[in-house]
């Protein structure tokens, strides 16, 4: 579903942000990157969806090679899911999950707002589905609290039914139940759909709980990739060293890394 080959990643300024990565996801596994700061994994999600090109190597989505020219084919075919949520917070939670179908939309349709009835049908359904209420739709999203933004994050990344989700740190700014509930919502969504699922964690814990795999980076570098099972103590104080291992360890929230002139897109 989702493979990259020896991919680099250096950029304008030099950073080398992945080195030789190679990594097969197979349908329907929900794979887990974890990482120091700064250890790639942002980059190599990005480059997932064609935010960021490759310096070396190639990646492919669903058979189709990532690349400026397929964009258009493959964007409809991911699902985005951000540590900030990227919701639009003035506008309504149905208004936020019906954007994640503009990929879709002619552009003039898109403009006009106009969503086929199809899709106001199943922006209500996602929403049921992630927990949420009817009396919530036409709130604004500003009202509802990180969790349940994030439900909405992930109602919207479903809304096309797409094969493959990325989630970046969606639970970074969460609290540690928050946490859980919507990894364990995120992770039941996938599996009922067959969605491919590549998450960044900083939390080994949850990683362990909720990845069918795990894949470390380290410098750019892949250190780690196995079953939930094999990230044992050994494992992870490599990753992370001994001291910053605790940090790694506890589901507390981790205050965002200055971020690059790159954003995510909304869909
Ligand atoms: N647009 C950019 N220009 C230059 N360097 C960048 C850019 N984006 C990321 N980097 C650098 O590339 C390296 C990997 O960054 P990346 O954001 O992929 O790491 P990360 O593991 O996602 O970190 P975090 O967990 O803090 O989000 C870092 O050294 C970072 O500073």
């Amino acid at each position: 579903m989702l493979r990259f080959d020896s991919v680099d990643m250096r950029y304008a300024d030099g950073t080398s942000a992945l080195k030789t990565v190679s990594l097969h996801i197979p349908r329907g596994q929900f794979c887990v990157v974890l990482g120091s700061s700064g250890a790639g994994k942002s980059t190599l999600l990005r480059m997932a969806n064609g935010l960021v090109r490759p310096t070396a190597g190639t990646v492919h989505v669903d058979g189709v090679q990532v690349t400026a020219a397929s964009l258009a084919d493959i964007r409809p075919r991911i699902g985005m899911i951000h540590q900030q949520f990227n919701l639009v917070l003035r506008a309504s939670v149905a208004t936020n999950v019906l954007s994640g179908a503009l990929p879709a939309l002619p552009l003039w349709r898109a403009m006009a707002g106009l969503f086929p009835e199809a899709m106001r049908e199943r922006a209500c359904e996602l929403l049921a589905s992630v927990g949420l209420q009817p009396a919530h739709l036409n709130r604004r999203a500003s009202e509802l609290s990180g969790g349940q933004q994030q439900r909405v994050g992930i109602a919207r990344a479903f809304m096309l039914a797409p094969p493959l989700v990325l989630a970046d740190e969606p639970v970074a700014s969460l609290d540690p139940q928050a946490s859980g509930e919507v990894l364990e919502l995120l992770k039941r969504q996938a599996a009922e759909r067959g969605t491919t699922v590549l998450c960044s964690l900083h939390q080994v814990d949850l990683a362990r709980s909720f990845a069918d795999r795990i894949v470390a980076l380290r410098d750019g570098v892949l250190v780690f990739d196995g079953a939930p099972q094999d990230f044992d103590a050994a494992a992870a104080q490599a990753l992370y060293g001994a001291e910053r291992l605790s940090a790694a360890s506890t589901t507390a929230p981790v205050e965002p890394r200055p971020t690059h002139s790159l954003v995510w897109e909304a869909a």
